[in-house]
């Protein structure tokens, strides 16, 4: 039978050495091997226990001598004093440990909403993902939040089902849940094994046997021994057969075996090893681990499951072949060590490099690499080189920001556009500038910065520091995109915009604990949007005379309502035979500067000072004055938008948060009735399991300022509440006069 055929070789090598497999683990120039690779992102709901499972896997790895704990303070990858002190994940942190002759690179990311960034940086280096649920909660909001997100980066993905010590976790409650919430095909590759109510072991489904982690060894040693009781046996069969069936379905080769065999039991188990990996590879299925990361158990069975069934860096990313042996990489962090200034974290796709070598980035800027380090979170490791498909963090770089990709110089970046543009009929068709938007997002250029839904001043303890702070909050933003900083011309303050307040805070305690200044933060205000409600046109005509010379710009324009948010290009030119008659004498680094003047503008409404939402600028005309200065032509645009928007309808647009609630049954009125009082939309309440209620619910953010405390009260401190920006929505002529009282400071 398969179990007993294969039993002891499979437990011997834990299928970690598939036949194709490279048996080398280094390349011949010292590189590691591609196929020796992963590079995996860790993703959940917020304390579910990503950085409790990087933990343990860095000591089972050795990589480390003694247990962090969330809770002591002394994790690896919660290093920031912030991250230690709130015992949360802020910054995603790159560790990379050996697992049986593999490197795995570990991205562990935030699972507060604030820090959602950090995770998309993340995943653009990563090739596969480990998604972990709360065995007692299942599918929370922000899991489902970072599934959205692994699919949108195409990520195959497996699940550790943690805590499950805990007496409320329901393993199978969570495969349905999986199954229900995340659309997908879940694979149980285990069982859980509670001998009096505490968790001591998994059954391994492949090999039908049992896992027992041993406790005083901290996890470190564990045994698998024969299934000796007869029900679980039959079940952990009934379950392998279950596998079988499923994956045959989608793997013709497993097909072609049972059908070979004419039963299900005497199938191959690399056959069914390889189904699994295809399959998860092809992000049809997802496998389902188990285990409790804090008492140690189940997370070497996730770690072989990493190197055995998500992919090698060389199984993906083919779209970065056209650079054939030149370096390209993505820089997917920046941070800034206090003796080292400056680290870039990048990915390498193709390519080598090397200490002392130079890249360009895409934008144009050149840059030398003058140390190169292995990652350990805030623990650097000098090598010499890192190649294809591993990480590696650079100190050297000056200008190199978050998402920016990087490449060996402009004749390599060169080729590679013009061999990936000659694989893409469709855009060879579609003209240059279209051309260059496919190239730009087919090598993944684009970084999607999320909007700020608040914002605050932020001011120095003397004006002597400004120029400090000013560098200082510089610093943040090359490693933090979604921090906006900005400088309010009518109130002469810096303006912070963020994700949420906690955001804000932490950025303010940065500044204290890594700058020494202590900066003074305003009242968080709503970062609201505001919305044209119809076309409006309007002519602009500036002219003065600076130092002798004469300046004049005339332009007309219409901004005009659409309905899609933001994607498309913002300012067009009017086609007419009219209007191209002016338009084509104007110079493109003309049209520059009129483009970045008018952008600017678009982003101060005449409400509140909100970024204009959905709107686009036809340009009819732009006649400009012989010897008129550039940054003439970029203050006009800006003047004839703000003139436009001035007399023209425009309305609020409030940010909103999409919440999970989950309650005890007996307080769901009180909460309900609550939540009315608020504004907020209920999209949904259903049951989790026999005892508890989810309310899914949009509300304005507005109302939810003191959303967490009330709930306590009103639930006796049973409820709980996650959150996540759900975008912007119009106010009614009531709420939005109201909104702009409490903004003014009139209420
Ligand atoms: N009972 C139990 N508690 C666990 C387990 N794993 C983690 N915890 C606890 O859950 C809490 C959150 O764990 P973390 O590892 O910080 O979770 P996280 O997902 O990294 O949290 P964020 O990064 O802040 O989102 C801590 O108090 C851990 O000790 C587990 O397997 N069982």
């Amino acid at each position: 039978m398969l179990c007993n055929r294969l039993h002891r070789a499979l437990l011997r090598t834990r299928y970690a050495s598939f036949s194709e497999f490279s048996r080398h683990v280094h390349n011949s120039d010292g590189t590691i091997s591609e196929k020796r690779i992963r590079n995996i992102g860790i993703l959940a709901h917020i304390d579910a226990g990503k950085t409790t499972t990087t933990e343990r896997m860095l000591f089972y790895s050795g990589r480390t001598d003694m247990l962090g704990e969330v809770m002591l303070g002394n994790t690896v990858t919660d290093y920031l004093q912030q991250e230690r002190e709130r015992g949360i994940t802020i910054c995603s942190a790159a560790v990379s440990f050996n697992w049986k002759d593999h490197r795995i690179n570990l991205l562990d990311t935030p699972g507060h909403i604030d820090f959602t960034m950090e995770v998309e940086q993340s995943l653009g280096a990563v090739d596969g993902t480990v998604i972990i649920l709360d065995g007692s909660a299942g599918v929370e909001a922000q899991t489902v939040t970072v599934w959205g997100q692994a699919d949108r980066h195409r990520l195959p993905r497996l699940v550790f089902v943690n805590k499950m010590d805990k007496p409320s976790a329901d393993f199978d409650g969570c495969l349905e849940d999986i199954k229900k919430k995340l659309s997908t095909v879940p694979v149980p590759l285990q069982m859980p094994i509670k001998e009096g109510g505490k968790l001591v072991g998994v059954v391994d489904v492949l090999s039908s046997s049992r896992i027992i982690w041993d406790g005083k060894s901290k996890g470190r040693s564990y045994k698998a021994v024969p299934i000796n009781d007869e029900t679980l046996h039959d079940q952990a069969q009934e379950k392998l057969y279950e596998l079988i069936d499923v994956l045959s379905g989608m793997d013709d080769n497993l097909a072609q075996a049972i059908i070979d065999a004419n039963s299900l039991e005497n199938v191959k188990l690399n056959l069914v090893l390889d189904a699994i990996r295809n399959c998860t590879l092809k992000q049809q299925i997802v496998p389902i681990l188990l285990g409790s990361s804090y008492k140690n158990v189940g997370v070497q069975l996730l770690m072989d499951s990493v190197i055995n069934f998500l992919p090698a860096p060389s199984d993906r990313n083919q779209i970065y072949d056209c650079f054939g042996s030149d370096f390209v990489g993505k820089v997917f962090k920046v941070t800034h060590d206090k003796q080292r200034g400056p680290i870039t974290m990048i990915r390498a796709f193709r390519g080598i490099v090397k200490k002392g070598s130079r890249f360009i980035t895409a934008a144009g800027s050149s840059e030398t690499i003058q140390r190169i380090y292995e990652p350990l979170a805030d623990e650097y490791r000098e090598i010499d080189s890192f190649g294809a498909g591993n990480i590696g963090l650079c100190a050297g770089p000056k200008s190199t920001v978050t998402g920016d990709l990087v490449v060996a110089n402009a004749a390599a970046l060169k080729k590679a556009l013009k061999r990936l543009s000659s694989t893409n009929a469709s855009a060879t068709d579609s003209g240059d500038e279209s051309m260059d938007d496919e190239l730009v997002s087919r090598l993944g250029l684009q970084t999607t910065i999320p909007d700020a839904v608040y914002f605050c001043s932020i001011e120095p303890p003397s004006s002597g520091q400004q120029t400090a702070l000013d560098n200082a909050l510089r610093e943040i933003q090359r490693e933090d995109p979604s921090l906006r900083v900005r400088y309010d011309e009518v109130t002469g303050q810096t303006v912070l915009g963020g994700m949420g307040q906690l955001h804000l805070e932490i950025v303010k305690s940065r500044i204290l604990s890594e700058y020494r200044i202590e900066a003074d933060l305003g009242p968080l205000q709503i970062a609201y949007k505001e919305m044209l409600e119809e076309p409006s046109r309007g002519q602009w005509t500036a002219q003065k005379e600076i130092a002798g010379s004469r300046q004049s710009v005339h332009m007309d324009m219409t901004i005009y309502p659409t309905n899609s948010d933001g994607i498309e290009e913002r300012i067009v030119l009017d086609n007419s035979a009219e209007a191209q008659e002016t338009l084509k004498l104007v110079r493109p680094r003309q049209m520059t500067f009129f483009r970045k003047g008018a952008l600017g503008a678009l982003n101060r409404g005449p409400k509140l000072g909100g970024q204009l939402a959905t709107c686009v600028v036809k340009l009819h005309s732009l006649i400009i004055g012989k010897g008129t200065a550039d940054p003439f032509i970029m203050a006009a645009a800006a003047q004839c938008i703000g003139n436009i928007l001035s007399k023209a309808r425009c309305r609020l647009l409030e940010p909103e948060m999409l919440m999970e609630i989950v309650t005890p049954n007996e307080y769901l009125p009180p909460i309900l009735a609550d939540l009315s009082r608020r504004r907020a939309r209920i999209e949904d309440v259903s049951p989790r399991g026999s005892s508890n209620k989810v309310i899914k619910v949009n509300a304005p953010l507005a109302e939810l300022a003191d959303y967490s405390t009330v709930l306590r009260t009103v639930s006796s401190g049973t409820a709980s509440v996650s959150m996540e920006p759900n975008g912007h929505s119009p106010l009614n002529d009531v709420d939005e006069a109201q909104a702009m009282r409490r903004a003014l400071g009139l209420e």
